[in-house]
């Protein structure tokens, strides 16, 4: 059982947490170099060797900017070689001095005590757990901590139950939990069943969302995974011409259908809007802006940036003509790694929005144009991340060379085809009616796309910069 510590255990161990805490993939440093850090909610969970802490910590930027961090700590005398891996430092000072400080997500121990800790529900100040399902989380199952590169944690009990921790959290309502409960509670058959909803109560930190309990879904490989494999099959085999059909294109088709069904689950969930000349104009001065701070981060986004303000400005005028243009809850950050090829078919996970885009921005409702565009980008980021896996595995001769790239972008052609007929049959807006809108928000994520590139993965950056050449083209 969790209790609220008014000791302070964590100040000690604040000089060696900061480093640490700064090389984590979820860390932001968005708001510039560090000012100060200090707790906001410390909690122990487990108080005999090894100790479990809970804790959110606010850091203090020097732009002024704040953050919310949220960690689970292990601490024992004597780290276990196995858990070597997990280490972050000696402890300096404290009640702990001398023992290890580790990352408890890596210890299936440690994560074994908070699920039983979650499932006895008398917290004291520690992560209270309000479950959806009228079924007691299954306790005793095995957990491992999943090592995808990613915004947040997560950590599988026995193939079955995901526990999803935000570690930047955010007081409710939260997008994804609000999401997948109505999803839930529809029966969606192309989602995972939400379980629970992990929150805080403790002072200074009330009613911040801490994570939940979802469905597990096994796969093989997700959809990324698969298609980029699939692309490396189309670019290097053996034949002459890239199939119209077959390959991924009748799953780009499913994919597409499975995406229409969730955005008519999502409009029966939550309000679905006409938007109005107006909203289209505001929508698209966002859009200039977000392009204009795009541009100061990525330089190389400069010489298109006035073609591609161009094609913001036809939307806005598009939508001000009277065309319908209709809002609603979307996905918001949908793309290949966030469908699941399981054996019932497509679902589609992570109902966050995009995780540099900031609370208002994600929980505005959209255009179910936007997740599409996120889709058919991504079909654009297969194909490139499968063709330079065949380059580095064999130097084509000059003639091959450009066969693997005709052929990598026929894959590209053939299963965006596929995706949007597929979305088009399963009830959802036809993307080739709406060409105006479909190019202003494919410009848009490409942006955003370039913009997280050059944060996270400067290697990858030609590929958004691909798109954002192409899409400035139609704009001459
Ligand atoms: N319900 C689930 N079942 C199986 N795997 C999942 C599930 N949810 C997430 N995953 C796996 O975890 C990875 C990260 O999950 P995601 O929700 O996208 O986290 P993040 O917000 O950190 O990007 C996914 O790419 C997927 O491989
Ligand atoms: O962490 P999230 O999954 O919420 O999303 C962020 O990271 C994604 C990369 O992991 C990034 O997606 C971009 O790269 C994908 C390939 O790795 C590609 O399929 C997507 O189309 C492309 O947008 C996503 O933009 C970002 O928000």
């Amino acid at each position: 059982m969790s209790v609220a510590v008014a000791e302070p255990v964590l100040e000690p161990l604040l000089p060696v947490l900061t480093p640490w805490l700064r090389t984590r993939r979820w860390y932001g440093d968005a708001g510039g170099p560090l000012d100060g850090i200090r707790p906001v909610v410390v909690s122990v969970v487990h108080d005999d060797a090894p100790v479990l802490v809970h804790a959110v910590l606010r850091t203090r930027h020097r732009n002024g900017a704040e953050q919310l961090y949220q960690l689970f700590l292990g601490l024992c005398p004597e780290l276990p070689e196995r858990l070597a891996g997990a280490a972050i430092a000696t402890v300096p000072e404290g009640r702990w001095q001398g023992w290890t400080v580790y990352e408890a997500t890596e210890d299936p121990a440690l994560m074994g005590v908070l699920l039983r800790s979650l499932a006895v529900r008398e917290p004291r100040g520690g992560p209270r757990l309000e479950p959806t399902s009228p079924h007691p989380l299954p306790v005793g199952l095995v957990p491992r901590l999943l090592t995808a590169d990613q915004s947040n944690s997560a950590v599988v009990y026995g193939d079955r139950l995901l526990f999803k921790i935000y570690r930047r959290p955010e007081p409710g309502p939260h997008l994804e939990v609000e999401a997948l409960r109505a999803l839930t509670e529809r029966h969606c058959t192309r989602t995972p069943a939400l379980h629970g909803t992990l929150y805080t109560d403790a002072p200074g930190g009330e009613g911040l969302v801490l994570g939940l309990f979802e469905e597990f879904l096994p796969v093989e490989a997700d959809g990324w995974e698969t298609a980029v494999r699939q692309v490396g099959d189309c670019v290097d085999g053996t034949g002459t011409t890239v199939p119209a059909t077959g390959g991924f294109t009748s799953r780009a088709r499913t994919l597409g259908q499975a995406v229409a069904e969730v955005h008519t689950v999502l409009a029966d969930a939550f309000p679905r809007t006409r938007v109005t000349p107006g909203e289209a104009a505001e929508e698209a001065r966002l859009m200039n802006r977000r392009l204009s701070l795009a541009v100061d981060e990525v330089p190389a986004l400069d010489r298109y940036r006035s073609r591609i303000s161009a094609l913001y400005d036809d939307y806005a005028r598009h939508a001000g003509r009277g065309c319908p243009v209709f809002a609603q809850r979307v996905h918001g950050d949908l793309h290949l790694g966030q469908a699941l090829p399981t054996a019932d078919g497509w679902r589609l996970i992570d109902f966050e929005g995009e995780p540099e885009r900031s609370a208002a921005e994600r929980a505005a409702p959209q255009h179910v144009l936007r997740d599409v565009a996120g889709m058919l980008r991504s079909f654009d980021y297969a194909a490139r991340a499968g063709l330079a896996a065949v380059r580095r595995s064999v130097e084509p001769a000059p003639g091959l060379r450009l066969r693997h790239i005709r052929r990598a972008d026929a894959w590209m052609v053939r299963n965006r085809r596929a995706f949007i007929a597929g979305y088009a049959e399963a009830g959802g807006a036809d993307p080739w009616c709406h060409p105006v809108p479909m190019r202003a928000f494919e410009a848009d994520k490409a942006v955003y796309e370039a913009m997280y590139e050059a944060r996270h993965r400067p290697d990858w950056l030609s590929i958004p910069l691909g798109a954002v050449h192409r899409l400035a083209a139609v704009r001459g």
